[in-house]
Formats: structure tokens, C-alpha cells, sequence
């Protein structure tokens, strides 16, 4: 799997500290519907190996930049670069062939079948045929496709589902099946994971579970991560680097304990929630205006 590279060489740094590589860049990016303004003149980076949080309050604008980066929408204007991969020009197929991952917001999986077929249909941007087919596939045949599985099992293995294997997705409680997105999302292999609302609806301890798995996929092992989350506590565990949002405006970025102290996010968003919910904030870090 993707992951596999467990742990990752030393990567090289930037003169700011961050990964050199990048990954995604999004450069002066807006987005109009009509007269609304979703993006205005958005730019920041994930590196590589980086989990870097989109946060704002409501209709701030990060679905939007979700679906800009999945080639849902078109952008207005504005650079949108997957390493090589030209996004404002892609079609939202070559995204996953491409290496670009998702779980959503709303859970999107098949109930009646079990974890390890909604896993394995996650492989399908890495085969011929279609994702339907695929299932079907998987279902009818008594053959092995012994790389597929393995790979996919090393997954469900990552993220604590391999006993679950055979079991009906429909039946399993709402954080399992949240984590059996994850897997499938995962199983394409993905360069870059996007995660909407990842722990949304989830009880405290199913939220710490996935907050120390999307520690150890970014950290320990390599994967970039760009996550919407307006669980606060979960952002400030997990993210490397803060882009908060409010009316399609970046108003800061930078490291946790950047944003934590940032006046302006304090008055747009945070409040007292983020004292609440973390501890003491060590001497307050400069917000960088690029990405
Ligand atoms: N299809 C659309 N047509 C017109 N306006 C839209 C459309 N989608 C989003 N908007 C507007 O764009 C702005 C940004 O919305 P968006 O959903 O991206 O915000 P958000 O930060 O994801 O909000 P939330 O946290 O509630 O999901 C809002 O003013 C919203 O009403």
C-alpha cells in the first residue's frame, strides 16, 4: 500500500523548515457562482508528508476548495497544481488515477457488502475496468488477485479493521464505517489524501482513534494530507500547517500554535474554543503570509 513506505527517508527541508517538495499548490484561486465570491485569491501548499487543515466558520469556503482540488469545479481563475497535474484542467476522473484520494463528508459506501469489498473498490482507479464491474468482480470470482488483496488487507490491518473483514459494512457502528472510508480512500494508493469533516458525528473516543491514525498516516509515514475539520482539538493534534478561511479570504496561516495566538482567527472563528480544547500555547510562532 502507499503507506508501506512506513518510515519515510529524511526529507530535504525548505528555508521556512517545510518539506521542499510540494505537492498541491494553489496559487491566487477564486471562485465565483454568479455574484458570490466562494475564493477570493487563495494560495497555500501542502509538502510532502505534510497534514496542512482548511478551517473556517460556515460558508467560509473550504467545499469549494475541496471540490476545486478534486476537479469538481472549475475555478474562476487561479493556478491549481497537483504536482505536474494541471487541476483546473482535469477531469474529476484522472484525479484519483492521478493520486489524489477523498473521503467525504457523508459516509459513501456499499452497506451490503462487507469491509473488505468497499476496501477493495477503492483499488479500482488501479485496474482496467469499472468500479461496479470490479465489485461485482470481486463477488462472483473464487480467484485471487493476491497484490489487490494483500494490499488492500495490509490497510484494513493499518487502520485496526483486518477482523472485520468479512462483515457487512450496514451493521457496524458509525466510527468503523468511517474508518472503512478511510481504507478504501487509502487503498488507491493515494500521493495526497483529502479528508472532509473526517470526525464529524463521531463520539469522543471513535474522534481519538482517528485523530492518532491521521497522525500516523502523515508523520510516520509519508502521506500529504489536506483536511477540513472544524473540530478544533482534532486540527490542532493533527495539522502541520493552518489555512483558516473566512468569506473566501485566507486570513492566516501557519503552525498550530501560529493560528492558536492569531488575533484575527480568534475574532473570525476560534473564540475561547481553542483555549479550551488545548493546552497552554507555547511563545507564539510568526504567521507566514505564503503557503
Ligand atoms: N453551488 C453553489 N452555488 C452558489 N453559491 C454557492 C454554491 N456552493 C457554495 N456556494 C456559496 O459559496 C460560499 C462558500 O461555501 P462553501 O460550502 O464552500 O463553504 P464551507 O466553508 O464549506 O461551509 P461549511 O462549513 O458550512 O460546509 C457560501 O457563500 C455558499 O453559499
Amino acid at each position: 500500500m502507499p503507506t508501506s513506505a512506513a518510515t519515510p527517508a529524511a526529507v530535504p527541508a525548505a528555508a521556512d523548515g517545510r518539506p521542499e517538495e510540494v505537492v498541491l499548490r494553489v496559487e491566487g484561486l477564486t471562485l465565483r457562482y454568479g455574484s458570490v465570491t466562494a475564493l477570493n485569491d487563495v494560495g497555500f501548499t501542502v509538502r510532502a508528508g505534510e497534514t496542512v487543515a482548511l478551517v473556517g466558520p460556515n460558508g467560509a469556503g473550504k467545499t469549494s476548495l475541496f471540490n476545486c482540488v478534486s476537479a469538481f469545479s472549475r475555478p474562476t481563475s487561479g493556478t491549481l497544481r497537483f504536482r505536474d497535474l494541471d487541476l483546473t484542467r482535469s477531469s474529476r476522473h484522472a484525479v484519483p488515477r492521478a493520486g489524489i484520494g477523498r473521503t467525504f463528508q457523508n459516509l459513501s459506501l456499499f452497506p451490503g457488502a462487507t469491509v473488505l469489498e468497499n476496501a477493495l473498490v477503492g483499488r479500482h482507479s488501479l485496474m482496467r475496468s469499472g468500479m461496479v464491474a470490479n465489485l461485482a468482480w470481486w463477488r462472483g470470482s473464487r480467484r485471487e488477485d493476491v497484490a489487490h488483496r494483500e494490499a488492500v488487507c495490509e490497510v484494513l490491518d493499518l487502520l485496526g479493521l483486518l477482523d472485520l473483514w468479512d462483515v457487512e459494512v450496514g451493521g457496524l457502528p458509525y466510527g468503523t464505517r468511517k474508518r472503512v472510508e478511510l481504507a478504501r480512500a487509502l487503498a488507491m494508493e493515494p500521493t495526497l489524501l483529502l479528508m472532509d469533516e473526517p470526525v464529524a458525528g463521531m463520539n469522543p473516543a471513535e474522534t481519538a482513534e482517528l485523530t492518532a491514525i491521521v497522525k500516523d498516516l502523515g508523520r510516520r509515514r509519508g502521506l500529504s494530507v489536506l483536511v477540513v475539520e472544524h473540530d478544533m482539538a482534532m486540527v490542532m493534534e493533527v495539522a502541520d500547517q493552518i489555512t483558516v478561511l473566512d468569506f473566501g479570504q485566507v486570513i492566516a496561516q501557519g503552525t498550530p500554535a501560529a493560528i492558536r495566538d492569531d488575533q484575527r482567527v480568534r475574532d473570525a472563528y476560534l473564540g475561547n474554543s481553542v483555549e479550551r480544547s488545548t493546552p497552554a500555547a507555547p511563545a507564539a510562532a510568526e504567521t507566514t503570509g505564503e503557503a
